[in-house]
């Protein structure tokens, strides 16, 4: 019998969290991060995420940090004013430019979860998509079900959807 409280262990030891860097419209995306981020703090997964304070990626990243574990942001020096305001949450790696970020994101993540976005996270979930399709990875997760999308939270076009 499962005693309340009691963590949960998954096969993922850091999860890589795309999202969007405005909190959208409705509050069931800020509440979707937020359980989100509780939910990998719940299986003891650690969080690789696009480093950014603002939108749903400062609200998934808290919720890690706050549950008490490694928070891994990877954001480009040039993005910094933009997207890192106030406080930084756990590790920062400064990296140079777009590319280097989402290799390093893949590098420390065993697995990705889309969370609603704009046009970045479009962009960065199907990269992930196509260099799984093209096999270009061999390292051990490529081989695994890689890709989770959040179920409550499917990819909302913004204008389309009032995001
Ligand atoms: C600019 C380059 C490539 C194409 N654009 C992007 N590639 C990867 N990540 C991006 C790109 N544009 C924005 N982002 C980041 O996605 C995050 C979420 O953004 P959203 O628009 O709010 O969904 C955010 O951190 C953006 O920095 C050069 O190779």
């Amino acid at each position: 019998m499962e005693m309340e409280n009691e963590t949960q262990q998954s096969k993922f030891r850091r999860i890589c969290v795309f999202c969007g860097s405005s909190q959208g419209k409705k509050s069931s995306y800020q509440n979707a991060a937020i359980e989100l981020g509780r939910e990998l703090v719940s299986r003891n997964i650690d969080l690789v995420y696009g480093g950014g304070s603002i939108g749903l990626m400062g609200l998934v990243s808290q919720a890690v940090h706050d549950g008490g574990r490694h928070v891994i942001g990877v954001i480009p020096k040039t993005l910094m004013p933009r997207e890192l305001i106030g406080e930084t949450v756990g590790e920062v790696k400064a990296v140079a430019e777009m590319h280097q970020r989402k290799a390093e994101m893949a590098k420390h993540s065993d697995a990705f979860i889309a969370l609603p976005g704009g046009y970045g996270t479009l962009e960065e979930l199907l990269e992930v998509i196509t260099w799984a399709q093209l096999g270009i990875h061999d390292k051990p997760l490529w081989k695994r079900d890689l890709l989770v999308v959040h179920a409550k939270s499917l990819y909302l076009h913004p204008q389309l959807k009032n995001w």
